[in-house]
């Protein structure tokens, strides 16, 4: 008997349950259809951004922004952070952890983000790093804001974002490998130099600067115009003048990567144009004293002589199947049709003798802008000055030393990386001996070569006391 009442609460206690899971069952089953009913009259958008491409090989490019974006605007704001340190860099990044919802304002519209991750199924074989987990954004706003949020907000997120990458990321200077897998390989870029600290003529310095400016705003005028966005710097003068110092500096200024490119290393045409090819926007592609690099001369054949030699033809031939590195080739790298690719680059070259070089190679279109790096003269001994020693024009107990040594610099060719040399001589403490030195080698090399005559009588010095100019006429023969 009681058996049989057990066995009756049993059963009637399992129908409970089972009634219970049926009516939750039921209950998602209605929420899921509610949730569907009222998604179909919602007022929220929603656009979901995948962290890889279509193809699932290229991370996507607007969601690298986002994540910048987000991880600039948002982290005061969010409870949950991820931290991450870069190879070349110093400081960690912070970025919005996933699956937290962070809201952002933008002319009037609210929009609510939310990262999260999807994890693979089971029977996927993971072939591309898009398979694994997959990383998703996804914004939802006001249906209202469609058209504002689509030709607005997401390339003002795209734009903001590549700014936020763009500065935080550690510059690195490439150089091109003579056999190896890979095209360029790289260190963290991390020179000193820039302009305030470059030594040169103030007023052809700001030309630089402005013309520097110019080029970094210059997308839509380039555009306009219909010409690749990139400008060719050539940097000409006597060794030590500060050619390479410049180029760290202009590094420096625009945040720009620099391609080290080694000629010697490149074989042919193809080589150089691929090498063109593996290069990103914003950078600088070097190639140091081009005059040194490689023998262009002759390799054009000589026209004066009328009609083609057979080497001319060899040289034709090969310069068509880009079996060799000729001067074609580097004119095509330089304004070819590949070298539009990508955009916003400054290709520099430098030379100590700019009579050597080919002017087909350096003419206006190809190098845009022809800098000439001299010796040291007063307004960039100053720079100097400050530089190494930390005194100033104005600094009053130096005020003869300076004034000798303006006069000096003006009649004796000295280069900035000399001057500097004196200026730091550790075996002189104080600033007024290393300054002496520096006078007494001046003297020494002007003893050394002695002066034409005319260019020697009436010259005038300019000097900058205390920030009002002043001229000091020097007759250097009656002086001696
Ligand atoms: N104009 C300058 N302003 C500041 N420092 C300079 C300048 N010129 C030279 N120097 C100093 O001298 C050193 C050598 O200069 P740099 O290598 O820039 O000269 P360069 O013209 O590139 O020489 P080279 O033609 O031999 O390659 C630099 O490290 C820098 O300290």
């Amino acid at each position: 008997m009681v058996s049989k009442d057990l066995w009756a609460g049993v059963g009637s206690a399992l129908a409970f349950l089972a009634g219970l899971i049926t009516l939750a069952v039921n209950q998602v089953r209605i929420k899921l259809f509610i949730n569907k009913i009222t998604a179909s009259f919602s007022s929220t958008v929603q656009i979901t951004i995948p962290e890889y491409t279509a193809n699932r090989f290229e991370r996507n490019e607007l969601f690298i922004a986002i994540e910048a974006y987000i991880s600039d605007r948002c982290t005061d704001r969010a409870r949950k952070l991820k931290a991450e340190l870069g190879s070349d860099e110093q400081e960690p990044h912070l970025f919005v952890d996933d699956e937290q919802e962070i809201i952002d304002t933008f002319k009037g519209a609210t929009l609510c983000w939310y990262a999260y991750t999807e994890q693979p199924r089971s029977s996927v074989v993971v072939q591309t790093p898009g398979d694994e987990e997959r990383r998703f954004y996804r914004v939802a706003f006001h249906r209202s804001f469609r058209d504002k949020v689509k030709h607005s907000y997401l390339p003002h997120v795209l734009e903001a974002g590549r700014t936020v990458i763009a500065n935080n990321r550690q510059r690195r200077l490439f150089t091109n490998n003579p056999d190896g897998e890979t095209y360029w390989s790289h260190v963290a870029f991390q020179h000193p130099a820039t302009f305030d600290t470059l030594a040169m003529d103030p007023m052809e310095k700001q030309a630089i600067i402005n013309d520097l400016n110019a080029f970094r705003k210059g997308k839509h005028y380039y555009d306009k115009v219909g010409k690749a966005w990139k400008r060719g710097y050539l940097l000409f003068g006597p060794p030590g003048t500060g050619k390479s110092t410049m180029i760290a500096a202009i590094s420096n200024y625009l945040e720009y990567d620099i391609y080290d490119l080694e000629l010697t290393a490149v074989n042919n045409n193809i080589e150089l144009r691929k090498l063109f090819i593996e290069t990103k926007g914003k950078s600088i592609i070097v190639i140091e004293d081009i005059d040194c690099s490689v023998d262009f001369t002759g390799k054009r054949g000589d026209k004066k002589f009328g009609g083609e030699s057979d080497n001319m033809k060899k040289e034709r031939k090969q310069d068509a199947d880009g079996t060799k590195l000729t001067l074609s080739g580097m004119l095509n790298f330089i304004d070819g049709l590949w070298s539009a690719c990508g955009g916003e680059r400054i290709i520099i070259f430098t030379t100590n003798h700019k009579d050597k070089l080919d002017p087909a190679l350096i003419r206006p279109g190809r190098m845009d802008k022809h800098i000439e790096m001299s010796y040291c003269r007063f307004e960039a001994f100053k720079v100097l000055a400050n530089n190494y020693l930390d005194i100033t024009i104005t600094a009053h107990h130096f005020f003869e030393l300076f004034t000798e040594i303006g006069k000096l610099l003006h009649e004796v060719d000295m280069s900035p990386a000399e001057v500097a040399g004196y200026l730091m001589r550790a075996e002189e403490e104080y600033a007024g001996a290393r300054l002496k030195g520096l006078v007494e080698a001046l003297k020494t090399r002007k003893g050394n070569a002695p002066m034409d005559k005319a260019t020697a009588k009436e010259e005038i010095v300019h000097t900058d006391v205390g920030g009002s100019r002043s001229y000091i006429k020097a007759d250097k023969r009656e002086e001696e």
